[in-house]
């Protein structure tokens, strides 16, 4: 065999996927030891190093691969945060989104390092190992997830929600599974009147009240803790808002679309904002952030696109209108359901 005759399709892909966990190590070192935070003001390694308390020499090296990467800039030996580091990687910047990338890490990464052996043996036998589903740990991801909309995906939606002809009618919303109950803060903060309840586990919501308390909103934005497939979810809305939480319901999704219809008003809307799997569930690559935890329980908890919009209409909603909507983590598809 001539090595010149194999030209394509050629190896870059492969080198970069191999290479991919370098650029999420650095990323993570520089969160854990304040790297960004220290980089408010530019300086050199030496500066950083007598500030970190690192060894200097492998400070300007790692400082170096920051700056291959592009979180940082160098010249003439000073460093500084490249805008992304600026914005999402300092403690005090406009967006922190550094525990929420670590939950990211902890929660997608981790359960993969048994990767081989969980597609060899199956499932985790323990399942308290195989769910995401304590209470807890929601409340936990409640405050570091809330980055995730205010970062960006909050404007986004709610620019998808003022566009909607009903919306200067409502006058009340529920955000259901709510979490930090930032999508019913940016929405109310978008209207003149609409008020609203942020349902989730007792745990969770008491971190929503914190959010809520430090927006000054506590007048219009209320809580209630509870199990939206046991307990009562209250009524009388013009919009309920679900975003990836119709997950924990899969197996229940006919029994609590109908207590959703139900608790709407006449003309009322319902909003689900969820992944949707195409191509035999093969993208969008949304997927694979899930892959760890469906295949340690298992069994995957995602949807297929039109699921939720069968269910839907199923369930006695008139009309349905659904798109896929672009987020800086990944497609996901917005159905929007009318009571009529
Ligand atoms: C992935 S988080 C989504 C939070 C928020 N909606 C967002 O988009 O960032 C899922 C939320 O659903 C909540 N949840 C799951 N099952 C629930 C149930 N049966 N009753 C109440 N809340 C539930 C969890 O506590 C968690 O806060």
């Amino acid at each position: 065999m001539n090595p010149s005759t194999i030209a394509a399709p050629g190896y870059g892909r492969l080198y970069d996927m191999i290479t991919a966990p370098i650029h999420s190590r650095l990323l993570l070192s520089g969160l854990e030891l304040g790297v960004f935070d220290h980089l408010k003001t530019p300086r050199t390694a030496v500066e950083m190093a007598e500030l970190l308390r690192t060894h200097p020499g492998n400070t300007g090296m790692f400082l170096d691969a920051l700056t291959c990467i592009g979180l940082l800039s160098k010249t003439n030996g000073v460093y500084r945060n490249e805008p992304e580091a600026s914005v999402y990687l300092r403690t005090d910047g406009p967006a922190f989104l550094g525990g929420l990338l670590r939950l990211i890490n902890a929660m997608c990464l981790d359960p993969l390092q048994n990767l081989t052996e969980l597609v060899q043996k199956g499932p985790n036998p323990n399942p308290a190992d195989a769910h995401f589903s304590s209470e807890d740990l929601w409340a936990e991801s409640a405050r570091t997830s809330a980055a995730w909309v205010t970062g960006g995906v909050g404007a986004i939606m709610t620019g998808h929600l003022t566009a909607l002809p009903e919306f200067p009618t409502f006058r009340t919303m529920l955000d259901l599974g709510g979490g930090h109950g930032m999508f019913a803060q940016a929405f109310v903060t978008a209207h003149p009147k609409m008020t609203a309840v942020i349902f989730d586990q007792p745990a969770v919501t008491a971190v929503a009240d914190e959010f809520i308390g430090a927006a000054g909103l506590g007048e219009r934005v209320v809580t209630r803790g509870g199990d939206y497939l046991q307990d009562d979810i209250g009524g009388g809305y013009d919009l309920i808002w679900a975003c990836a939480t119709l997950n924990f319901a899969r197996h229940d999704l006919d029994r609590l679309l109908s207590k959703i219809h139900t608790a709407l008003n006449p003309g009322g809307v319902f909003m689900a904002f969820q992944d949707g799997l195409t191509h035999e569930r093969t993208r969008p690559d949304q997927l694979l952030g899930h892959l760890g935890s469906a295949l340690a329980a298992g069994q995957a908890f995602y949807f297929d696109q039109g699921e939720i919009a069968d269910c839907m209409l199923r369930r006695g909603f008139k009309s349905v209108r659904s798109r896929t909507v672009s987020t800086p983590m990944g497609d996901m598809d917005l159905d929007i359901a009318r009571k009529g």
